[in-house]
């Protein structure tokens, strides 16, 4: 069957290959497993909790209506980190097309975590379409303002972790030249380097990456993935390293930070404002590519 629902989750496998899979959980409708030929491309923790206690710590984490703290909103500065889509349980829609076989979920206030929208009082309906390609993997969000009166303001982001190797062997091409916001030094400057590289904590911001470019991850030479985007002009590149894991309960093994890296295309640097009845579109799209190496305009 290509698609298997059960109370906790979805799994949505290939009918031409059964060892490509993708399991999406009904809490934070969070992809928390894609594998390409038996292969796991995602990095999940051993500790990660799936019983709906807490954010999954690994796989694709949904961020809305805020990224990071907000300190200064009167409404978005009331919610937790990262907002609440992460740690509600969406509805499933059900499957949409069976070639490529893709299924969505939903998310609106009557559903959403009630602790949460109490403190964002906001109309808004959101809907996720997961699409499992031959070798990729598309997450596609609508997000609608269904207020009649009132504009919606938010953030969104796909906090993607992706499986890699080993961290130090690693870099991510195509994000040179780009402005960046640093959220350890709280600065912002020019990525001169010609790659990214890891060998300490890392938690930066790139600002309007333009679509046209493919980020990839580089393992000794050798892309084992790319990251296209749509309408996601922000690229978060965040790996914890070794206190920051520690600090993490749900962080496991605490040497996992070698094996993950998260590329996170968003829209945070700036909100985006909906006026009553309309709606907005973005996607991630992770696939695999030649090498290619963009020059900087
Ligand atoms: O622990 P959380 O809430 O899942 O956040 C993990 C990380 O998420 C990243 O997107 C942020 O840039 C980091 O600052 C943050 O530490």
């Amino acid at each position: 069957m290509p698609v298997k629902e059960t109370d906790r989750e979805v799994v949505l496998t290939r009918p031409d290959d059964e060892t490509t899979s993708v399991t999406i959980l009904k809490y934070g409708a969070t992809v928390y497993s894609w594998k390409l030929k038996s292969e796991e491309q995602l990095w999940l923790s051993t500790a990660a909790k799936l019983d709906g206690s807490k954010p999954v710590r690994g796989g694709i984490p949904l961020v809305f209506p805020v990224f990071g703290k907000n300190t200064t909103d009167e409404y978005l500065s009331k919610l937790p980190q990262h907002g609440l889509a992460r740690n509600s349980t969406w509805e499933f829609l059900g499957q949409t097309k069976s070639d490529p076989p893709t299924v969505q979920f939903g998310l609106k206030p009557e559903i959403a975590n009630p602790e949460l929208t109490k403190l964002w009082p906001m109309d808004f309906l959101l809907i996720l379409t997961v699409e499992l390609g031959v070798d990729s993997l598309k997450t596609a969000i609508e997000v609608e303002n269904t207020s009649t009166s009132k504009e919606l303001k938010f953030n969104w982001l796909f906090h993607t972790y992706f499986r890699i190797e080993d961290i130090e062997g690693t870099m991510v091409s195509n994000l040179a030249g780009m402005k960046l916001y640093d959220q350890l030094l709280k600065e912002s400057y020019l990525d001169k380097h010609p790659v990214v590289t890891f060998h300490q904590e890392t938690d930066v911001i790139y600002q309007n990456v333009s679509p046209e470019r493919a980020i990839q991850i580089v393992d000794k030479g050798v892309q084992v993935h790319t990251l296209k985007r749509y309408n996601l002009p922000d690229t978060v590149v965040w790996n914890p390293w070794v206190e920051k894991s520690q600090g993490m309960a749900d962080f496991e093994p605490k040497t996992g930070y070698e094996q993950m890296i998260c590329i996170e295309p968003g829209h945070v640097h700036d909100f985006i404002t909906l006026a009553p009845g309309k709606k907005w579109n973005a996607h991630q799209l992770l696939c695999k590519d030649e090498l290619n190496y963009q020059a900087i305009q």
